[in-house]
Order: structure tokens, then sequence, then C-alpha cells
């Protein structure tokens, strides 16, 4: 168990799908922070039952044993792959949906989603906390329901749910050589093994990269976020500084020196373009506004 500052609290590794050891740790508890997770978008469908245990399962356990102990708050990390695709409207017919990516137009390197109704080019907007969920794979589908639990579980008990939905975490002691793990660990683990880093798409596809101390920052904020009882309420924790896939492969690659980034056109169906959210209610509410900018962020990462 670690503090922010990455300081030994003491604690014990054990599987959040295991009742008894939560029967031990709780009593006395005020606030849970739940990080445990299987995260990244999986290699196939073989993935989905250690998703579904992991993630919804452990989620559904540890909510059952803070019930039977009192714990009145929990600070849960979600993720910002409930929303799916972005925001994006069309000049025709305003904001909408992009349907499911389609294989054969991935195949002709064609990224950019289109509208569902002309099938027009789209821009991307910023999202907002009120958006529509949207999994679009195993992952996300086993974060929303994270999500879905927590607010059950607060509705009948009185606790307080932060949910707070991050954005591209990265940092020091990201997994590394594993595909369960974002862009950034796989990255940093192919350029470790002198291999040069293979950006899908055509790595133009935006994502907010925050570092896991501001996200940590965040967890802090969040342990006296202001929740009605009974209730769950939601935050983007990002950056606010959007940035391209090939620009973060870029910077990790120039940082150590090489091998150059590979653009490959590869794609994976359960993915989506671009991602970019306002970080705006996070800081009106929980006072909380990442400090690591990206540059540095990077540079430090590349190295750790
Ligand atoms: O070797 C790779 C792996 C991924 N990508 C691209 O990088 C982008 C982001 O990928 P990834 O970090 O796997 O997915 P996100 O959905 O952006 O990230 C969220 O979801 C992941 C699982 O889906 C989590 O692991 C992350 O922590 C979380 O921020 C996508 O466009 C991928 O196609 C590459 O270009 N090369």
């Amino acid at each position: 168990m670690c503090g922010a500052d990455g300081w030994d609290v003491g604690g014990r590794r054990a599987d959040v799908r295991d009742a008894d050891v939560l029967d031990r740790l709780l009593p006395g508890v005020d606030v849970v922070v739940h990080q445990a997770a299987k995260v990244g978008l999986g290699v196939d469908v073989a993935d989905l039952p250690e998703y579904a245990s992991v993630n919804v399962y452990g989620t559904a356990v540890l909510l059952a044993a803070m019930a039977r102990h009192g714990v009145g708050r929990l600070v849960l990390a979600s993720s910002m792959v409930i929303y799916g695709e972005g925001r994006y409207a069309c000049a025709a017919h305003g904001q909408v949906r992009p349907g499911p990516r389609s294989v054969h137009d991935l195949e002709q390197g064609r990224f950019e989603p289109v509208c569902p109704r002309c099938g027009e080019s789209l821009r991307w907007a910023v999202i907002e906390e009120d958006a529509p969920a949207d999994p679009r794979n195993a992952y996300a589908t086993s974060k929303l329901a994270q999500e879905h639990l927590a607010a059950n579980w607060a509705r009948e008990t009185g606790g307080r749910v932060a949910a707070l939905r991050y954005h591209n975490v990265y940092g020091p002691r990201m997994p590394r050589d594993t595909p369960y793990a974002g862009v950034a660990a796989i990255f940093r683990s192919e350029l470790a093994a002198g291999r040069a880093p293979r950006v899908f798409e055509d790595g133009r596809q935006l994502r907010d990269f925050v570092h896991v101390r501001d996200v940590a920052r965040a967890n802090l904020a969040a342990l006296s976020a202001p929740v009605p009882p009974g209730e769950l309420r939601a935050w983007n924790i990002a950056s606010g500084t959007p940035h391209t896939v090939g620009e973060m492969a870029q910077a990790l690659a120039a940082e150590r020196g090489g091998p150059s980034p590979r653009v490959t056109g590869e794609y994976r169906l359960g993915d989506v373009r671009h991602i970019v959210a306002s970080p705006r209610r996070a800081e009106a509410e929980l006072g909380f506004r990442a400090e690591i900018g990206f540059e540095v962020g990077m540079k430090e990462f590349a190295r750790s």
C-alpha cells in the first residue's frame, strides 16, 4: 500500500474478490479507494471472463463487504472508456454519436468516424461527465458496470461514491511487457527492448495523457468529495491538453534516443478514435487541476 508520494504505509497484497480478507481489513475503515482492476483493451474475447471476474465481480464483493462493515464512502477508479467514442459534431446534423467501427473503413485507412446519418466527416468536441455511456470493449463495459454497482450500493446504504474517470494515466511503476496496460506502458516496453513503438492507425488519434502523481492528488481530493448520501458523482481526471498517440510515441522515443516510432496502420475494433474530456468539473468541485505537463512527464516516464 502506498501513499501519494510513494511512501510505504504498510498493508498487504490480496485479491479483491476474497471476501474473507476484506472482512479482516474493513472494520474501522472510513473510505475505500478502489483501484484494483484488470486494465487494457485485452487481446481477444477469451479475456471477457477475466474482465468480468476481476472488475465486475471483484467490485461487487468489495461493495458487499463495505456494507457489512458500515464503510460509507468509496472513491472508485473509473475510466473515460465508459464514454466510448467521444463527442462529435456533424456540420449538417449537429451532435451525433458515431456507429461501431467498420472493418471495411479501417482496412481502407479511414480511421475518422463519420456521421451515422449522412456519412460526412465529423469534428470532435470536448466531452463532459453527463455524456451518455457507450462502452465499446470488455474493459469499458466492466468499468461502467463498476459505476452502476457502486451507485446501487450507494442508494441501498446511503453511502457516497466519487467516481474518478481517469484519462490515459502514465508514469513510474506502470506494468512492463504486457498487453494489459495502456499505450504509454506498451511503447515504453518496446523502446526498452530496442524496438520501435508500433503506432496504430495513422497516429493522429487524440488522447489526454495524465500523470500518475496528478491522479494520486485527485484521489486525495476525492476523499472528501462533495457527494450527497446515497449518490454517485463522476469527475473526469484529465490534464485538459490532448495529444496524439503519434506525438506521445515521438516524445518517448526522442528522450530515449530511439528507435523512431513506426506508424503501422494497424487497428483494433474495440478502440475509439478521439477522446478528449473537460477537466472543469474536477477543478470546480474537487479543486483538482493537473500540474505535470506532457513534456516534463513524458521525459521522466521514458527514463523511469
Ligand atoms: O501498441 C499500441 C497500443 C495501442 N495503440 C493505440 O493507442 C491508443 C490508446 O490505446 P490504449 O491505451 O490501449 O487504450 P485507451 O482506450 O486509450 O486507454 C484506456 O483504456 C485502456 C484499455 O482500453 C486502459 O488500459 C488505459 O489505462 C485507459 O486509459 C489507441 O488508439 C490504440 O490503437 C498503439 O498505437 N499502439
